[in-house]
């Protein structure tokens, strides 16, 4: 189990990343972090990998301390995985060589077994021999996630993992790996922009705002009842909508166009999102989404009702 304990961070004294963050994840589990730009999620990567000095706080897995560059020489704990932004491969070697570079020489069958396992995985099998200099950003990013996972870590640490990978690939890549994952009971904590990492895949989501931890829970549970407007709109062009003075949240395929209805609304905008329009309208002076089958004309006058339920 990883456990963080109160744990508070800064780059410089007059701006603190990570105050006071506490919590824990168990083997195999996976969680996502979301929030903001700038908001911590890279630095809370870092910082549980070992590469920061904290301020404050401890970090556990199971009964190891992660100590920080201070008291290592080789910064970065040994029972983890993390993949940077910045892949850090071996740009003049081939794909299977980056990867075996993290196996055992002493074992050559096993490696290249390990190797084609690890490559399949990541659906690079084609690219085995390239030079990993000629791939794309796309196959760097699949290789480095191949390499990390060679010697079978307690836990992979992902920053924006699929971030160059266009949305063909990335749906695919996305099950085959954290299939992969679960299967080998290898923990996963992944700092993403996107709510297809979280609502799909993970256990648990943190959410992260000024540098707190805002929310941790399942994603199901922070989607269906999110506690602002910050945490709805991570997953959905969120509306917060006043009924008797009160504000409520509610995501775009919660309004219905009905025949008959009390609250009434103007056609703004109207956008083709495939299966189906994404109706942007003004409701009692306020810019409303809502989702719907057909495409409506600017300025059609409609009747609305919310339907809360999930
Ligand atoms: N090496 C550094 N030195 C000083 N400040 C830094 C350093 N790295 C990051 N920061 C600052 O710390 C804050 C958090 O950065 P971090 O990269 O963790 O955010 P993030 O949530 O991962 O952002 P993004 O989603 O854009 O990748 C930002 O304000 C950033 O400018």
């Amino acid at each position: 189990m990883l456990q963080v304990k109160d744990i508070t961070f800064e780059y410089s004294k007059q701006k603190v990343v990570l105050n006071n963050f506490s919590f824990s994840l168990k083997k195999g589990e996976h969680l996502c972090v979301m929030g903001e730009s700038g908001c911590g999620k890279s630095t809370l990567l870092k910082a549980i990998y070992g590469l920061l000095d904290l301020q404050k706080g401890s970090i556990f897995w199971e009964e190891n301390q992660v100590l920080g560059p201070e008291f290592n020489l080789v910064p970065g704990f040994e029972k983890f995985k993390y993949v940077a932004q910045d892949f850090d491969l071996m740009p003049y070697i081939s794909v299977a060589e980056n990867i075996k570079k993290f196996l055992s020489r002493f074992y050559p069958e096993e490696s290249e077994t390990r190797t084609q396992e690890l490559l399949e995985v990541i659906d690079m099998k084609a690219f085995e021999k390239a030079k990993v200099k000629n791939l794309s950003g796309g196959q760097k990013q699949r290789v480095a996630i191949a390499r990390a996972l060679a010697k079978e870590p307690d836990l992979l640490l992902l920053d924006e993992p699929f971030s160059q990978i266009d949305n063909f690939k990335k749906n695919g890549l996305r099950r085959k790996l954290f299939s992969y994952l679960k299967k080998k009971n290898i923990a996963c904590i992944v700092a993403t922009h996107d709510k297809n990492d979280a609502l799909s895949f993970a256990d648990k989501l943190m959410v992260i705002k000024s540098n707190k931890i805002l929310t941790f829970d399942t994603p199901q549970k922070i989607y269906n009842n999110p506690k602002q407007k910050y945490i709805a709109a991570l997953f959905d062009d969120v509306n917060s909508i006043k009924i008797n003075g009160k504000s409520i949240l509610v995501y775009p395929h919660q309004i219905k166009i009905v025949d008959k209805s009390t609250l009434t609304a103007s056609v703004l905008n109207c956008y083709f999102k495939g299966s189906y329009w994404l109706v942007e309208c003004l409701c009692n002076e306020q810019n409303i989404f809502l989702n719907h089958t057909s495409f409506l004309e600017k300025e059609k006058a409609i009747c609305l009702e919310i339907k809360k339920s999930p």
